[in-house]
């Protein structure tokens, strides 16, 4: 059952870092409430944990805005309910699964999503966190599904989806996708995948890069079977022009490739 039914759109802020605090309700502190878009049970669909029954919580606002997101009511047009950590902690008890996975938008820009973690690890919840990787948060996280955003991630006017002020966005995106403190943060602190939308060949020296420079500064170690391959694809056919390039440079690269399982499943029906 979808959560945003009274959805509110969440007026974006000059630096598009979070949900604006003035459309929080008053009896509510930053702290101690999230801007929730969806909340449901399905399938993982992607990373190592593919298959795996899960509650999905999708937060609203995001640093980023990739052209090709799919989550576009999170990021470019952030829509969703504010909703106390006691209650998206009740709405997850509803559901019959073990795993939460806490996404997004980008969960970690927001300050709850830390108190909400806690509360769902001491309840025993495995928890995954999927992130952009450029905020680094000490927090209850069992597995980091971090997705680092490559140049081919980048709006432009060509690329960005109609209607949107991609201008305003092109080099603010640019400057915040790499954040090699954050990302080394991350990797350190966590069970991590780095998980890599892939758009084509061409992306490969830049994953290659950044493996290599993850590896450098971090004390933990990258092995190849936690960086992951994920074909570019918001819809089905989408998905089925990228899938065998991406699974050929996988195997290429001895890295792993995953699935979009619940495109496969679902397509892109929302609560998916
Ligand atoms: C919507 S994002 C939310 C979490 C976080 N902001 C991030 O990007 O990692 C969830 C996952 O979907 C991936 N994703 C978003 N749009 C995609 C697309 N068009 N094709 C493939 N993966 C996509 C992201 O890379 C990330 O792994
Ligand atoms: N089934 C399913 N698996 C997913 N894994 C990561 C998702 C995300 O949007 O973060 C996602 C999603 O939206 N649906
Ligand atoms: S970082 Fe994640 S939520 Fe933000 S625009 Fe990119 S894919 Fe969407
Ligand atoms: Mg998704």
């Amino acid at each position: 059952m979808p959560v945003n039914d009274d959805a509110t759109t969440l007026t974006d802020p000059s630096t598009g870092t979070d949900a604006p605090s003035d459309s929080m309700p008053d009896d509510l502190d930053a702290s101690e409430a999230l801007p929730i878009n969806e909340l449901f049970c399905s399938l993982q669909g992607e990373g190592t944990l593919v298959g795996t029954p899960s509650v999905f919580v999708r937060t609203s606002g995001c640093n980023l805005r990739c052209w090709f997101c799919d989550s576009y009511h999170t990021s470019w047009e952030p829509t969703g309910a504010w909703l106390s950590v006691d209650d998206v902690v009740e709405r997850v008890a509803e559901f019959d699964a073990d795993h939460v996975v806490l996404t997004g938008g980008e969960p970690l820009v927001h300050e709850a999503s830390v108190d909400l973690l806690d509360r769902l690890s001491s309840k025993g919840y495995h928890t995954t966190v999927e992130t952009n990787g450029t905020v680094y948060r000490d927090a209850a996280i069992d597995l980091a599904s971090v997705s680092p955003k490559l140049a081919s991630s980048t709006p432009t006017l060509e690329n960005a989806p109609e209607g949107v002020d991609a201008g305003a966005w092109e080099q603010r995106h640019e400057a915040r996708r790499i954040d090699y403190d954050a990302l080394v943060g991350l990797v350190e602190a966590y069970e991590t995948q780095l998980k890599f939308v892939v758009t084509g060949p061409d992306d490969m020296p830049e994953i290659e890069t950044l493996v290599e420079e993850v590896r450098d500064r971090a004390s933990a170690p990258v092995p190849n079977d936690r960086v992951l391959l994920m074909p570019e694809g918001v819809t089905r056919e989408q998905v089925d022009e990228t899938r065998n390039t991406v699974a050929d440079l996988a195997l290429e690269h001895g890295y792993r490739y995953t699935p979009r399982l619940h495109v496969d499943l679902w397509n892109d029906a929302p609560g998916t």
